[in-house]
């Protein structure tokens, strides 16, 4: 683990830095980055990753209110610059693929391929993340995530252990970074940009994702401009945790096409 200063406080990150081919990864809404551990265990031992936890999730502080994704893509961008890293693949899943496409939109150069995970280039009308956020402050975390788990897992896995393990982070969430990150998705449509993105893209989707359905998923691999789409079945908005030997199988085979 590595303590990274940013302008608006301290970011954690865990680094392991070795082998050519590098990949950061970067968490969605209300997890934090040990939701990479079961696929990092199933990627070549000699990759390099990086994984962070965003601003007001997992261990890194809080930030000052009124931030937006461009400002969650520049800590990557300071994350790499940090570990000097000059370029990588970026994985990302619902949000962090869209702060993955806003990276490779700000810092082309510093992204080899994208990996979006059970993303779009919009997430939902902006009116829902508000009624999301009205509703972390009137109910509490607790609350929201007993209602959010639907949306997570698939249903075959809501009862399994680990979705309980889960369901206890998001409950002990930071409320004020849950919603300053609700807020950052709200206000962020990249959709009109995504033929500017010229890097490879693996796009994966689940076939049982209440969050980001597999129409959204699919509109996203049609409008960038290198795409691959992989629907997953029987897998929600979380396929690093509740599928992660087919997700890691998915990115070593896009990755070693690339490199090849
Ligand atoms: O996972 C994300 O980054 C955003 C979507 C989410 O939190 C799940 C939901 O919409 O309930």
């Amino acid at each position: 683990m590595k303590t990274l200063e940013c302008g608006w406080g301290a970011m954690h990150l865990s680094v392991a830095e070795r082998g050519r081919t590098s990949l950061v990864f970067v968490n969605s809404l209300g997890t934090d980055l040990r939701m990479w551990d079961s696929t990092l265990a199933n990627l070549p031992s000699d990759w390099t990753s990086l994984r962070m936890d965003k601003r007001g999730h997992g261990l890194s502080d809080n930030a000052p209110k009124g931030y937006g994704i461009p400002d969650l893509a520049t800590d990557v961008i300071s994350a790499l610059d940090h570990v000097g890293m000059g370029s990588a693949v970026i994985v990302g899943c619902s949000v962090g693929g869209l702060i993955a496409q806003q990276v490779a939109l700000m810092a082309p150069q510093r992204v080899d391929a994208l990996v979006l995970s059970n993303t779009a280039a919009v997430l939902g009308a902006p009116q829902s993340w508000q009624a999301r956020i009205d509703d972390v402050n009137q109910f509490g975390m607790a609350e929201m995530a007993e209602r959010i788990m639907p949306r997570w897992f698939a249903p075959k896995m809501l009862n399994h252990p680990e979705a309980a393990l889960w369901r206890t982070l998001l409950a002990r969430s930071d409320a004020q970074g849950y919603v300053a990150t609700c807020a950052a998705i709200a206000g962020t449509d990249l959709t009109d940009r995504l033929g500017e993105v010229s890097q490879p893209a693996l796009v994966v989707g689940g076939q049982d994702d209440l969050a980001t359905p597999p129409a959204v998923v699919e509109m996203l691999a049609h409008r960038l401009p290198c795409a691959e789409l992989v629907m997953l079945e029987g897998v929600g908005h979380l396929p690093a945790i509740e599928a992660p030997k087919a997700f890691s199988e998915l990115i070593v085979n896009f990755v070693e096409g690339i490199v090849r």
